[in-house]
């Protein structure tokens, strides 16, 4: 595991948004994989005013919960209107997680996709994951969530709302860079993480980025 000190969350997404560029410059297309939840929001804002080349650059959702996509619980709700909205970007490089009423139906065609665009080996360029207070990552929150094989994964959990869909801890594992988003508020679990199985420290090759 790598860690990265920051010292404050302008500092720590300035980094992100240096990583994609530097991605982008050794690659000509580049696929990432954004979480959900509150952390990334600023990261979105900020990259919504990066001056890259949008239709060079893939976006996909690490997960999602379980509700229609205009709701404001929708990760790709939070995504759309901090950042898919401002900036130009094909239609076709936006890889989000569909609602249906059954989450199975939402895997499906999920993983579907997913195999359409990387063919043989669902690997991103990078994944920006985040953490919850309780060490669950994407939305694989339970030991049992870990078993599971598949690329794309359905969960629940009875302390966070919505049924949800995630990328499977393989998939994730698969994935050229995985970045670990922590502002100051996360860092007592983390402090704790390595005496812990939570599903973050099943994550491989970790680099993670703290705002100290
Ligand atoms: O439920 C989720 O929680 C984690 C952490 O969310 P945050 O609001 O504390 O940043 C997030 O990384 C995951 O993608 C999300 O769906």
């Amino acid at each position: 595991m790598k860690i990265k000190n920051f010292k404050n969350v302008n500092a720590m997404f300035s980094q992100c948004v240096n990583v994609i560029r530097e991605t982008l410059n050794k690659n000509t297309i580049i696929s990432i994989g954004f979480s959900g939840g509150k952390t990334p929001i600023k990261l979105f804002k900020m990259l919504a005013l990066a001056p890259f080349h949008w239709e060079r650059i893939h976006i996909f959702l690490v997960d999602e919960r379980n509700v229609p996509l205009n709701h404001m619980d929708s990760n790709y709700y939070n995504l759309k209107i901090n950042l898919l909205d401002k900036i130009h970007i094909p239609k076709k490089n936006i890889h989000h997680i569909y609602y249906f009423e059954n989450p199975k139906d939402s895997q499906t065609l999920y993983e579907k996709n997913l195999k359409e665009f990387f063919k043989k080996n669902i690997s991103f360029d990078i994944i920006f994951l985040g953490m919850g207070s309780d060490g669950h990552t994407a939305s694989l929150f339970s030991k049992e969530d870990l078993n599971k094989k598949e690329v794309v994964v359905t969960t629940s959990s009875p302390n966070h709302s919505h049924n949800r869909i995630s990328l499977g801890i393989d998939t994730i594992n698969n994935s050229k860079r995985n970045i670990l988003l922590l502002t100051r508020d996360k860092i007592p679990t983390f402090e704790n993480i390595n005496s812990s199985n939570k599903p973050i420290t099943y994550v491989k090759h970790l680099e993670v980025f703290i705002e100290l």
